[in-house]
């Protein structure tokens, strides 16, 4: 506990002659005595109990504040708060008493920041308009004005211009184009075109004629929108889609009385596929994969496998369209040799520059990336991108402060910040809507938080039910601001309209998944920025990130929190008579301080609350063990300080037993975990030996296209297609007339 005040700043943070209860001489005793006890535990190697490590101030406070300290925010100046029953302020109106007050030292024992030694590296550009009309293309008339007219659309964006006349062709493609470049539309346009011109008159009753396969429900919906808006003069084809979440029974409704153009999800197609009569796939033109490097990953490998095995029973002759932004290297080898002759549409601009493409068909080498090196991407011309370094205890108070300084002192600002897992969306969602919008209203004024003042605050995840899913997808859609706190859910082809900021608060695990989220933003010639958050240990991740041509400049913690000094409710009492916009370094410390105290005393305002931040700090640790292999020596769970980390989920000190539960669970199911010689002591050895299993299973799929790779492990890549040679053949994996039921089929153009 400390003293006393729920606020009061100590250790190098307190300012001297600060709002402290202690009087000087006794303020300097338990400095001193508080430092000789870390001295000794300094010097011993190991950190002091926490317990030990708080009782001088615990003891000196106890004798010092027999009155109640100040609360330090304006406007409360007046308003005293007892340590035993001060209040957190929670916006639901529900006063929770506080178990114990101890404000943090978040500045002191932080990992020096490395100096940034980027290596500044040429990104790939690609051009995203054309000064090509639509009206140029051999398009039915009414389609043209509807893209004219319903869409607002006239001229093509490059990857339109070089898709949709190969497409109309009836070839097979790989599209890879920079995120937010209109590839939705370079499918949507043939596919339609193509239907509408059919001699004998689409039925409803005909079944499927086209099935886009897509990752996520809310791209599903999107994708069916834009569909049903060009289908709009063709009111004889109907387009549906089928999503998780959604009633199955409804769903079996609608296939029954026929979708002409099906919209699915992998998981749910095979839902149908197995337990639906009415569905069917005699009449499949096309085959559409959408975010197709995701779709092949290995996370979809079973449901694609029933998908195309069930397509390729019924229908030999159609049409495959892989597209992605980050279709990589591996996929497109591979997409390769089991599709017909097809071909490969890239909008980059240096290989253009050697050769011009004619009418969509891209030199071979193209879809590699440009200089010929793995897996490099385009990212749109105008988006800024910038990491921050900042220590693990500091982490919390940074992200806070950086939407605050976005979303509170900039005009029009729409924010994603991603997050690695469910837990953690949920956890910071909570936090911040329960302490940053009744601080930024009430405590500055006294009164309720305006329009103004207000945060809106929106939350996306897998484990919500789908009815909020999609309420949040529109809601946030249609909004001029806000912030969306999110997983990956989001990332992939999700267009959400007027994105200016994209926070990537815990890293993401691939190159690809880099680009898909920082595309939420400067989509279709938009500008936009974003901002990676890495601790001073993850350094090197921007010269990962580097390798593959992804360039991105610093933006210094400090600048971060340099915001608190902009809102008066984060001040702190020994600044009370200055102006805040002449703030030093320490103003800025020891507002963060007050901001961290703002999170820890809600987090510790009940027992529940406490576990609820164990669970999210334990969640954390278990996605932080699932980095692929080459990115361990950068994420690596053993290189985090525990204590530090649960700073940053608002927690006082390091939970002592984090991950038990979970060893004990997974000790039962695995006898092998016993040599690992677990010590009870040791939180952090418990969480990776807990994660272990999921390390495990996700280590393949972060080594990018997995699910072809292990299709194909043991031998060499074929360079160039070649066809078939029947039983032997060593492509039979892939190969429909060999072995059918087995494989996973993408092409069975027989
Ligand atoms: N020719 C065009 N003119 C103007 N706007 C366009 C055009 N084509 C597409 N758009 C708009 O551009 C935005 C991005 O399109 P789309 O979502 O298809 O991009 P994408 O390449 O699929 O992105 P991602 O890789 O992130 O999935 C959408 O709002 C779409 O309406």
């Amino acid at each position: 506990m400390a003293a006393a005040g729920g606020l009061r700043l100590h250790g190098a943070e307190s300012p001297a002659g600060g709002p402290g209860t202690l009087s000087g001489p006794r303020r300097a005793q338990a400095r001193r005595q508080a430092e000789a006890t870390k001295r000794k535990h300094q010097a011993s190697g190991e950190a002091p109990p926490a317990k030990r490590r708080n009782k001088a101030a615990f003891l000196l406070a106890k004798k010092a504040t027999a009155k109640e300290t100040q609360r330090t925010f304006k406007g409360k100046a007046q308003k005293t708060f007892s340590p035993r029953k001060s209040l957190v302020g929670v916006s639901d109106g529900t006063r929770e008493q506080k178990l114990c007050v101890r404000t943090s030292s978040l500045f002191k024992n932080n990992p020096e920041i490395p100096e940034l030694h980027r290596p500044v590296v040429k990104q790939v550009q690609e051009e995203v308009f054309t000064s090509e009309a639509f009206h140029e293309l051999d398009l039915h008339p009414h389609l043209i004005s509807t893209i004219n007219t319903v869409l607002n659309m006239t001229s093509m964006t490059s990857v339109q211009k070089q898709s949709i006349p190969a497409l109309l062709e009836g070839r097979d493609a790989l599209v890879r184009s920079q995120t937010g470049s209109g590839k939705t539309l370079a499918y949507c346009i043939p596919v339609v075109q193509t239907l509408q011109a059919m001699k004998s008159k689409i039925q409803r009753s005909d079944g499927p004629y086209a099935l886009v396969l897509v990752p996520t429900r809310e791209l599903a919906l999107q994708s069916f929108d834009t569909v049903q808006k060009l289908l709009k003069p063709f009111t004889w084809i109907v387009p549906g889609v089928l999503m998780g979440g959604e009633r199955r029974k409804s769903e079996k409704a609608r296939l029954r009385k026929g979708i002409n153009i099906l919209i699915s999800t992998p998981g749910r197609l095979v839902d149908h596929i197995k337990s639906t009569k009415n569905i069917h796939f005699r009449r499949i033109r096309w085959l559409i994969l959408d975010e197709a490097d995701r779709i092949l990953d290995l996370g979809f490998e079973k449901d694609i496998t029933v998908i195309l095995n069930a397509v390729n029973a019924e229908c030999q002759k159609r049409q495959n369209v892989l597209l992605s932004a980050t279709l990589t290297e591996g996929v497109t080898r591979l997409a390769d040799i089991s599709l017909l002759n097809p071909v490969r549409i890239s909008v980059l601009d240096e290989p253009r520059g050697q050769s011009e493409p004619q009418g969509g068909a891209v030199p071979e080498a193209s879809l590699l990336p440009a200089g010929g090196e793995p897996d490099s991407f385009a990212i749109p011309e105008s988006l800024h991108q910038h990491v921050a370094l900042v220590p693990s205890k500091l982490r919390l108070v940074s992200l806070a402060a950086f939407i605050l300084q976005k979303c509170k002192f900039e005009k029009d600002q729409k924010m994603i910040v991603f997050f690695s897992s469910c837990e953690l969306v949920e956890f910071h969602y909570h936090l911040f809507l329960q302490t940053l919008p009744s601080r930024l209203g009430a405590l500055a004024s006294g009164q309720p938080p305006s329009a103004s003042t207000r945060l809106k605050f929106l939350r996306l995840h897998g484990n919500m039910k789908q009815e909020e899913r999609t309420a949040v997808f529109q809601e946030f859609s249609h909004s001029k601001t806000g912030v969306l706190l999110c997983t990956d859910v989001a990332a992939r082809g999700l267009d959400l309209p007027q994105v200016t900021w994209i926070v990537q608060y815990n890293a993401p695990s691939s190159p690809a998944e880099y680009i898909h989220r920082i595309g939420r933003t400067a989509r279709i010639g938009c500008h936009g920025s974003s901002l990676l958050i890495l601790a001073p240990s993850e350094a090197e991740y921007v010269n990962s990130l580097a390798s593959h041509k992804i360039n991105v400049s610093e933006m210094k913690m400090e600048e971060i929190l340099s915001v608190l000094t902009r809102d008066d409710c984060f001040k702190g009492s020994r600044w009370g008579s200055q102006k805040s916009r002449a703030a030093g370094p320490q103003e800025i410390r020891e507002r963060a301080t007050v901001l961290q105290t703002v999170f820890e005393d809600y987090v510790h305002s009940s027992e529940s609350r406490v576990s609820w931040a164990k669970k999210a700090l334990q969640a954390f640790i278990r996605a932080y063990a699932t980095y692929p292999r080459e990115l361990k020596p950068i994420f690596h769970v053993r290189s985090l300080h525990l204590g530090h980390v649960a700073k940053s989920f608002g927690l006082r000190d390091a939970p002592q037993n984090l991950g038990v539960a979970a060893v004990k669970r997974r000790k039962a199911n695995l006898s092998s975990t016993s040599h690992m010689g677990l010590s009870s002591s040791n939180s952090v050895k418990q969480v990776v030996l807990s994660t272990a299993f999921i390390r495990a299973q996700t280590r393949l799929r972060h080594t990018g296209s997995g699910f072809f790779q292990a299709v194909l492990r043991g031998r060499a890549l074929p360079t160039t297609p070649a066809t078939c040679s029947g039983r032997g053949c060593s492509r039979r994996l892939l190969c429909p007339s060999s072995q059918r039921e087995k494989t996973p089929l993408i092409h069975s153009q027989a």
